[in-house]
């Protein structure tokens, strides 16, 4: 379960985040949606422990961020949206070097390379791989460990329709295994798919969270859509 608190981010005169507050339980995905600049990438930075919330605070399984940041950063697992390791590192060996801090067994990490259709690039170096095959490295990366809450930063960004279809239902088999989610994408049908909550974004606020109730992925992407377009108007 994830908890964020009257969270606010201040950038010298800017603010980037004023005070809002959010809950996912266990097993549930919160979706961030929102033009560029709203807010979507410095929350999830707070989140991930990156960059400290100049107020309130994030709460996952009752671990405070600001309090308890050792026990906070081993309970989740974050994909930036950005690459950011040794270019000349291999698939096995990126994998094996994060997976070491969590204590991930080999067995662990060929099994997410096999789930993530990287098996034929393991010895591949980084440099060499596709966008879409990086996206799904640094998700690999992220949910290697198992993590209690995965926090993913525009993580289709790059893939092909192929492996947004795979992504989805990855994503929906991680929810079942009670795995909370937080992501941004821009994509409302991946949105519609996966979210149990939306939360669109202007400005460094939540102008409108919309709760999937019963709805099917279908119905609930017309309901976003139309959101989205009064929006716009
Ligand atoms: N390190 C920083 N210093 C100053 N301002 C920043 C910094 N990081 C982000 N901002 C500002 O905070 C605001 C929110 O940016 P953020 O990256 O969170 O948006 P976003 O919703 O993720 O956008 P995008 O869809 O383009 O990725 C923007 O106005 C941005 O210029």
């Amino acid at each position: 379960m994830i908890e964020i608190i009257n969270v606010s981010k201040l950038f010298k005169q800017k603010t980037a985040l004023y005070p809002f507050s959010l809950k996912a339980e266990d097993g549930e995905c919160i979706v961030l949606c929102g033009g560029n600049g709203a807010g979507k990438s410095t929350l999830l930075h707070i989140i991930a422990g990156i960059s400290a919330p100049g107020g309130g605070t994030v709460m996952i399984d009752e671990v405070d961020i600001n309090h308890q940041r050792k026990q906070y950063v081993s309970l989740i697992g974050y994909m930036p949206d950005e690459f950011f390791a040794q270019e000349t590192m291999t698939v096995t060996e990126f994998l094996t070097f994060y997976g070491t801090f969590r204590k991930v067994p080999p067995s662990r990490v060929k099994e997410v390379i096999q789930i993530l259709g990287l098996a034929t690039k393991k010895d591949d170096m980084i440099k060499h791989l596709s966008k879409g095959m990086r996206q799904r490295l640094l998700f690999g990366q992220a949910w290697l460990a198992s993590p209690s809450v995965l926090i993913l930063d525009e993580p289709t960004n790059g893939l092909d329709p192929y492996w947004i279809d795979v992504f989805i239902d990855l994503l929906k088999k991680i929810k079942r295994s009670g795995t909370t989610i937080i992501f941004s994408t821009h994509m409302m049908d991946v949105a519609a798919e996966v979210a149990d909550q939306v939360v669109f974004m202007e400005n460094g606020m939540i102008v409108e969270a919309i709760k999937n109730d019963h709805m099917n992925p279908k119905q609930f992407m017309v309901e976003l859509l139309g959101r989205y377009r009064q929006k716009e108007e």
